[in-house]
């Protein structure tokens, strides 16, 4: 009897799933889990169902309590040699397949914080109980089964399966994000495509490399040298695969976007210039793959320079802990030159294999999960989707949620803007037909109806909005207390808008990374396209400045309203040019902090007094004749005198006189009588300084990699 102990803690039911689908048919599996860590109770009827499929003769025995819930006893027969747990305090359970089993769920004590709730995601999935969703949000049933009455939902008993869509927006309906779980059991998988993502450091030449592979596209023979239509390409080999790569832009401000193309990638191909060495870029991108638990296949770019150093590149990478295959690892490497196309079929072919050893394959029948990489709004087609098919066909037809919004697929293009009548896995397709535009990043849920789609998407959006003043709610209880010397922080409204939604966001994070203790910078609104007339409306009312990145100049009468309404528009096409000019502006708006500066420093030459004639007319008053050695001396500043390097006094200035005329600055080299406000105490020798207020302004920071901040 084959048999194992399963008790991987935060493994779960998806886990058991797996294991059972990797093992064979015929053996008998016993498995040994608790309740609440492998299996949950509610989930083990479902899954010992779902089991049965695989095998006949499956055997899970489960108990409450922790990690020493494994029954010492069972286990000694089973497992000889395992070490007995603590204490033996557990009730043992035993199932057969497709028993039910029944826990009694006891709802949480405590509410979690308003913050756990925002931050807190949970996994979904077709068919998932009440009970389970109540367990895993943290919610009660009554107010699960509430909800899903408002929704319109028919409400049963916990035990009953709802589906995923009612699981999500009744969790988002309590605060938290729901992840979904998408199993292929039982589907036929098939090999697919990798999907390739190219990363690494500024002007190393990534968009060259991507260019280059461009032109060996067939498709791309086909159309003639096409100018690209998506933001996404396929490469297909003699050997008849296919390689799908992404194109994600270079600068810093596009991390986000770079991370969120990681996570849609298999492979990401680690661009590093040969001349240049591995740069900030370059560890930010193995951050990004090794974070995304994506394999990387390196391409040291400029080989045809003279000045190129592959090994140095190498050694570089592998004291930055890469493992590559030259030194014993498995990271392959290839030399390449993007300009002198050398290197490219290698390159090709190092991409296949590590698909190969991957042995990626998906699922292509029902309907498709996909991932969108880029979207923006044309001005006949409405919004446009670029997404990357993960898994099933997306179909023309069908209803779909795409990150908050909805629509109804009109229609399917391919790479080179070809309708086509579906999307296959791997496959980079431009989906119209969406009532708004989504996020890069965003997945496409196919959903059985508009009424679900419309329902879905109002509750994303409803999510959103609460999870965005939830955020400003959090940023504003940052404001330092007046009570410190701190200046108030200022509020500066901020209205962005770009060409497509990555850049929306990638300028939105850039614009936030912004944020300091002076200026609080509040994304109020964000959209794609051209400044429109509700912008400048929404500016005014708001006090707030447009930003517009990479998008048409708006029209007279906009710029003519934005004019009168006196609202800033902030227009570029560099990223930089525009982070620059933000910059700028916000440190314009930061209050600042005042610092004291020695403006002129005297040296004391002479005293004279000069007597109060009676005790009516005032004390002596003491002029110290000076002569100013360094800086400026003003009248309206601070005096401290200084004896020996110590401060003696610090006071106002009560007069500043030239040649018996009262001035209101004498410069360096020039002698002057000064008195300061109840000193009497001045020495020939004593220094005299003269002190300014200076309002010191944030400063505008950027980094080699493009990222930038505001330092106060
Ligand atoms: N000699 C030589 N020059 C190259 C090669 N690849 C790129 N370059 C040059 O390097 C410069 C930067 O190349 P890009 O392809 O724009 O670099 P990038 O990494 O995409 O730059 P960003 O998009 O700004 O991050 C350009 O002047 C290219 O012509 C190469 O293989 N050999």
């Amino acid at each position: 009897m084959a048999w194992r102990v399963l008790r991987k803690k935060g493994t779960s039911a998806s886990f058991l799933n797996a294991f059972l689908s990797t093992h064979s048919k015929d053996a008998t599996h016993v498995i040994y889990g608790s309740f609440g860590q492998i299996l949950d109770s509610d989930v083990l009827p479902r899954v010992a169902a779902n089991a049965s499929v695989l095998s006949n003769n499956l055997t899970i025995r489960s108990f409450h309590a922790s990690r020493n819930m494994l029954t010492w006893r069972r286990k000694r027969e089973d497992a000889p040699g395992l070490k007995a747990p603590r204490k033996e305090k557990h009730v043992r359970r035993e199932t057969r397949t497709q028993a039910p089993v029944e826990t009694p769920y006891v709802p949480p004590r405590q509410k979690p914080s308003a913050k756990s709730f925002h931050d807190k995601t949970v996994e979904i999935f077709e068919g998932m109980t009440i009970l389970e969703l109540a367990k895993r949000t943290g919610a009660s049933i009554g107010s699960l089964q509430e909800i899903m009455k408002n929704v319109g939902e028919k409400v049963d008993s916990e035990f009953d399966p709802i589906s995923v869509d009612v699981a999500e927006l009744v969790a988002m309906e309590v605060g938290v994000n729901a992840r979904r779980l998408h199993s292929d059991e039982g589907a036929v998988l098939q090999p697919r495509a990798p999907v390739v993502t190219v990363m690494g450091h500024v002007d190393h030449g990534k968009t060259s490399l991507l260019d280059a592979l461009r032109q060996t596209s067939v498709a791309a023979k086909e159309a003639g040298g096409i100018t690209q239509h998506l933001g996404a390409f396929v490469v297909d080999m003699p050997s008849g695969a296919s390689i799908t790569f992404l194109d994600t832009p270079g600068h810093a401000a596009f991390s986000a976007m770079r991370a969120r193309g990681a996570a849609v990638t298999d492979i990401v191909v680690l661009v590093v210039a040969a001349d240049d060495g591995v740069m900030p870029q370059t560890l930010e991108a193995i951050s990004h793959a090794k974070a995304a638990n994506v394999p990387i296949v390196v391409a040291i770019n400029k080989c045809d320079k003279p000045s190129a150093d592959p090994q140095r590149v190498r050694i570089q990478l592998g004291s930055e802990g890469l493992p590559l295959e030259d030194l014993g690892g498995d990271v392959q490497v290839v030399e390449v030159s993007a300009t002198s196309k050398i290197g490219l079929d290698k390159l090709e072919e190092a991409l296949l294999l590590q698909a190969e050893m991957m042995d990626l394959k998906a699922r292509i029948d029902g309907p498709a999960q996909a991932y969108v990489v880029e979207a923006r709004v044309d001005r006949g087609k409405g919004p446009l989707a670029t997404a990357i098919v993960k898994s099933g066909t997306l179909l023309c037809g069908q209803h779909i949620v795409v990150g908050a919004a909805w629509g109804r697929i009109r229609t399917i293009r391919d790479m080179v803007g070809r309708a086509t009548e579906s999307g296959q896995p791997a496959m980079p397709v431009e989906i119209e037909g969406l009532k708004g535009v989504p996020m890069a990043g965003d997945d496409v849920t196919v959903v059985g109806s508009e009424e679900r789609a419309r329902m879905l998407s109002a509750g994303r959006k409803k999510k959103l909005e609460k999870d965005r003043l939830h955020k400003a709610s959090e940023m504003t209880t940052d404001i330092p207390d007046a009570s410190e010397e701190v200046p108030k922080r200022v509020e500066l409204p901020i209205i962005i808008k770009a060409d497509v939604q990555g850049t929306v966001q990638a300028v939105t994070d850039a614009v936030r990374s912004m944020n300091n203790a002076q200026v609080f910078v509040n994304v109020i609104h964000v959209g794609v396209g051209p400044i429109s007339e509700s912008d400048i409306d929404l500016a005014e009312a708001c006090g707030a400045c447009i930003v517009g990145f990479n998008i048409r100049n708006p029209p007279t009468a906009i710029t003519h309203a934005a004019n009168q309404a006196n609202i800033k528009i902030c227009l570029h096409r560099v990223i930089y040019h525009l982070l620059e000019e933000i910059g700028k502006y916000i440190i314009d708006k930061a209050p600042g902090t005042f610092e004291t500066k020695v403006a002129g420093e005297a040296e004391v030459l002479s005293i004279f007094e000069l007597k109060g004639r009676s005790k009516s007319k005032g004390p002596d008053i003491k002029i110290a004749g000076c002569r100013v050695v360094d800086g400026r001396f003003i009248k309206s500043s601070t005096m401290r005198l200084l004896r020996s390097g110590e401060i003696v006094f610090e006071g106002s200035c009560a007069s500043l006189k030239r040649e018996q005329q009262d001035v209101e600055a004498v410069s360096k080299g020039n002698e002057c009588g000064l008195v300061i406000q109840d000193c009497d105490d001045f020495q020939v020798g004593d220094i005299i300084q003269c002190l300014e207020q200076v309002n010191k302004k944030p400063k505008f920071v950027s980094t080699v990699g493009g990222a930038v901040r505001i330092e106060c």
